[in-house]
């Protein structure tokens, strides 16, 4: 038989087993004829299809509460037990939250979406709530042990009922599942100080306890799953490793020595020696072995063996290097448990089993497997286990009476297993490596999930079909519901497969951190215990081996069946810090990891070749499913995650713009007002400082010097100086940049505040050089500087000149600009004022009143309002009063496309009369024609 075909023989006989197991998981007792029928059946429909239809069943139980769904079965079949172990809070692991879970009962618990309470929520619905997992859910389990349980009470009621079977014969699985950090290891195997000895010591301890004085020398040892073969002196048992010839080549430092130093075992004390001893039959004779494998990376490896060491110079700066092989699984013979007309489970091929004699030597044992597996599996991550590690115990016992025949022995094991921690691999930031691990680890423990959902599934289709009245238990009815249990998909499931299909108690610790921040994490290891307490398995039977002659031990397969393996590289650096006179060294180990040998086997029967390819078939597609959901599942909270980043990226960017155009508003209108005040300064409506005149204001200054009109002041200028004074020092006390600097800021701000526009610079320009470009009447000052209007009297540089007859850039811009709200706005010029001569210029300022309102108007002020302040002012010099209602019934609008609304407006408001740019503009040139232009002329010269 060529490889393919004994590969394929392999898988053949590994479906029928899977076929037919699955099905006895799901019968009970009872019921045998009709299980032995469906055991002969390939028909088996997939699991999502009965998924779909145990789904629809309890949909309509409350999300909020999760109880157990009762399962009519038999007595000859047993729920597994849940244990639940909650952490306490310890000092220094970061967690400094309230527990989100509380104790209702021994039994009972509530669990609370902790992000529920969450400052960041509307009324008790979290903002961004990823989690499908329901807010508040009571868990029920087989015990609640609270944080302050101790470990000799927790070893007692979970794991010494099944050393009692163990003694008696019965087989037993119990495992550790939770999270990360939620205390699996530290319940397996204990903590650093007294009588914190986990279950797997205390195991050893009762074991030994019990059975003293009964140790017999047995001529065979275990093989396979529950088979015996002779223990002869050439096999692997006789070179059973320990830490004392764990060694080297001489050259080399003891790599137990290196790893005792680096991984600091735990130290079992006398005082956590477990003193339990049960009764047994003393009329046997017994003989323990253990054996210890991890899951790592969806491979098996062999914790108890001798590691390769090779390689490597005389020094510690040369790798060793370590080769380990993993190990395959392969199905075990049916004479391995006679008592079972169905298929037996998986074993694991090649995996050492060590006789131990006493608890210490069991100990050492398992402390050098922990050894091998924190190098292996877990030193980069050294805190926290990587892999599922495996410790199975099992007992032979034989009559003393009897011969030392293997058909008088009767087997048992015990296999206690500390899995790796669930954890959401973006949880951990992992790459690379370690996200394979993390991948790995989470596939392993969903399609655990899985196989207890099927299984459970099933269970309750076959009992609600057969427990069914009147009606007849046919063999075509039980196979219809059924679903493959996907035990094939992963390692460890393999592994387990037995303990679920076959006879054996199961018990399952949940380990759960309250205080951890991972509540969806710890919702599916919740979720994931109680669908477990609904499946039942078969209670436990004592096994007697049938006569037959034992098996050669595995490693004498044929080599030529072997198909090449491939072998993974890792490098691994020790660093020892040195203790008492060591100083501190690193070690370099290069790890080798091969894969299994694939290897045929004779003994199974080929199944027919279509359903071998069916299930192949389903076998492919249900993985493809399974992967395609994993990376989807990924994805989604891969995408999840970025679009949450880009949002915040975005709010962030837009505050930052916000906060930017905030500040450059203030200062623009910061710069604004400065500007105001300068002109001011200007035309001398407040007082000037004489440290920080401008050039503006030096110009004025000039022309007051060289042009002295009248120094008296209106009326009240002084006053009103005192009181714009006064108005702009309470405004604004900070010196701002621009006071006083003149013409050349002035431009400046222009520029910023007018975003560079050029009209707009042009027109400040204009502004700041009024005289350049005055019309016909215009004065151009630069033309003789004694030539001042003021001094011949005949000619009047200051027009005023309506904004609408300037730049329109200007008026555009004065017209967008919010104007300011000064206390006291001053009153427009009105014709009937220029008419009847009362508008006169402020003597006391030498600025003319059509660059003031060009510099007012191009800076942000309205034009109306400019005219408005001066023409009060020249009233108040001239004391003629104008009421105050007249002043506000005036309207000036800058076109005359607006005064159409306005004249709309003007209807609705009554008498007030509307005034624009134009009707100024056409006014004024009316007037300057019938009066030769005297009234608005002499406005600059104060005349009056
Ligand atoms: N019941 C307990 N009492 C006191 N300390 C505990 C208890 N359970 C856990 N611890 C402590 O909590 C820490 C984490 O526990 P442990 O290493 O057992 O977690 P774990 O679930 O095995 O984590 P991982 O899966 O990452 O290996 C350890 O320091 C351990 O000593």
């Amino acid at each position: 038989m060529n490889t393919r075909t004994k590969s394929t023989a392999i898988k053949a006989s590994t479906r029928t087993t899977r076929a037919t197991s699955q099905l006895q998981t799901s019968i009970p007792a009872p019921t045998r004829s009709v299980r032995t029928a469906i055991a002969k059946s390939s028909h088996v429909i997939p699991a999502q299809l009965s998924e779909k239809k145990s789904s629809a069943v309890t949909k309509k139980t409350d999300p909020r509460v999760t109880t157990a769904t009762v399962i009519p079965h038999d007595i000859d079949r047993e729920p597994i037990k849940a244990f639940l172990r909650i952490r306490p809070d310890i000092a220094g692991d970061g967690s400094r939250r309230a527990p989100y879970l509380e104790s209702l009962s021994d039994t009972t618990v509530r669990m609370i979406d902790p992000s529920r309470d969450d400052p960041h929520s509307y009324s008790g619905i979290p903002r961004f709530r990823l989690s499908a997992a329901p807010t508040s859910t009571i868990y029920t389990f087989t015990h609640v042990f609270p944080p302050n349980a101790q470990q000799p009470e927790f070893f007692a009621k979970t794991t010494l009922p099944l050393v009692r079977g163990l003694l008696d014969g019965e087989d037993g699985l119990l495992f550790a599942y939770g999270v990360s950090n939620s205390g699996k290891t530290y319940t397996m195997q204990g903590g650093s100080h007294e009588s914190s000895a986990g279950i797997l010591p205390r195991t050893v301890d009762v074991l030994f306890n019990s059975i003293e004085g009964l140790q017999g020398s047995s001529k065979y040892r275990p093989a396979r799953l529950n088979g015996l073969e002779l223990n002869s002196a050439s096999s692997i048992f006789s070179r059973a490793p320990s830490l004392d010839n764990f060694a080297l080549p001489a050259q080399q430092p003891a790599l137990g020595d290196i790893l005792t130093e680096h991984f600091e075992s735990p130290v079992v004390s006398e005082a956590d020696h477990d003193p339990t001893t049960l009764k047994i039959d003393r009329n046997y004779e017994y003989s323990i072995w253990l054996s210890y494998a991890e899951v790592y990376n969806e491979k098996i490896y062999d914790l108890l063996t001798n590691v390769e060491g090779d390689g490597g110079g005389s020094s510690r700066s040369q790798p060793i290097l370590l080769t380990r092989k993993a190990l395959a699984m392969k199905p075990a013979p049916p004479s391995d448990n006679p008592d079972s007309d169905g298929p037996v489970g998986k074993y694991i091929s090649g995996l050492t089993h060590v006789r131990v004699n006493s608890a210490k030597e069991a100990k050492k044992m398992i402390t050098l497997g922990q050894l091998h597996r924190r190098v292996f599996g877990t030193l980069a991550n050294s805190q926290s286990s990587r892999s599922h590690g495996v410790v199975t115990i099992k007992l032979l016992r034989k009559h003393r009476g009897e011969r030392d025949e293997h058909s008088f022995y009767m087997t048992s094991r015990l296999t206690l297993i500390d899995l790796a921690g669930s954890e959401r691999s973006k949880n951990t930031q992992a790459t690379g490596e370690r996200l394979k691990e993390a991948g790995n680890i989470n596939k392993s423990l969903m399609v655990l999930g899985q196989c207890i959902e099927v299984m459970r599934a099933n269970q309750k289709r076959v009992a609600q079909s057969l427990g069914a009245q009147n009606q007849r238990s046919d063999t075509r009815d039980v196979k219809r519901y059924l679903a493959v249990v996907p035990f094939r998909h992963s390692k460890l499931t393999e592994i387990l497969m037995d303990y679920f299909t076959g006879e054996g108690r199961v018990t399952m610790i949940i380990n759960i951190n309250p205080y951890d921040t991972g509540f969806d994490e710890n919702s599916n290891v919740m979720k994931f215990s109680s669908l477990a307490r609904d499946v039942t398995t078969v209670a436990p039977t004592q096994r007697v081996l049938q006569a037959g002659r034992a098996k050669v031990p595995a490693t004498a397969g044929n080599p030529q069946s072997k198909t090449p393996s491939e072998s993974h590289h890792r490098k691994v650096v020790i660093s020892t810090s040195g203790r008492g006179e060591r100083k501190f060294s690193e070690t370099q180990l290069d790890v080798v990891e091969e894969d299994e040998d694939i290897e045929g086997e004779s003994d199974e029967e080929p199944l027919n070749g279509l359903v071998e390819a069916l299930f192949d078939e389903i076998e492919r597609l249900q993985l493809q499913l399974f992967e395609s959901e994993m990376r989807g599942a990924v994805v989604e909270a891969e995408i999840r995650e970025e679009v949450m980043r880009e949002m915040e990226g975005r709010i962030r960017e837009m505050e930052k713009r916000f906060a930017r155009r905030l500040m450059s508003e203030v200062e623009l209108n910061e710069m604004r007002m400065d500007a105001k005040i300068d002109m001011l300064h200007r035309t001398g409506l407040i007082g000037k400082t004489p440290s920080k005149v401008g050039p503006l204001e030096q110009r004025s200054n000039e022309c007051n010097s060289r042009a002295p009109v009248s120094e008296e002041p209106g009326v009240d200028g002084s006053s009103e100086d005192d009181r714009v004074n006064n108005l702009t020092s309470h405004r604004s006390r900070a010196v701002s940049p621009l006071a006083g600097r003149g013409k050349v800021q002035a431009k400046d701000l222009g520029r910023s505040a007018l975003h560079s526009n050029n009209e707009t610079e042009m027109g400040i320009q204009e502004n700041l050089s009024p005289h350049t470009e005055e019309g016909e009447d215009g004065f151009d000052e630069t033309d003789d500087e004694g030539s001042a209007t003021t001094e011949t009297g005949s000619e009047d540089p200051d027009v005023w000149v309506p904004a609408s007859s300037r730049p329109s850039s200007t008026v555009a811009i004065a017209q967008n600009m919010p104007s300011p709200q000064l206390e006291q706005a001053p009153p427009p010029i009105f014709e009937k004022d220029v008419k009847a001569g009362r508008v006169r210029a402020r003597p006391s300022s030498q600025m003319s009143v059509s660059e003031l309102a060009r510099d007012l108007g191009d800076l942000g002020l309205r034009n109306e309002r400019i005219p408005r302040r001066l023409t009060r002012h020249t009233r108040q010099s001239t004391r003629t009063s104008v009421a105050e209602e007249e002043e506000e019934s005036i309207i000036v609008v800058p076109n005359a496309k607006a005064s159409d609304g306005q004249k709309k407006k003007k209807r609705q408001l009554g008498k007030k009369q509307v005034y624009t740019d134009e009707s100024i503009e056409r006014a004024t040139e009316q007037l300057a024609k019938s009066e030769s232009g005297r009234g608005i002329r002499r406005m600059g010269r104060g005349s009056g």
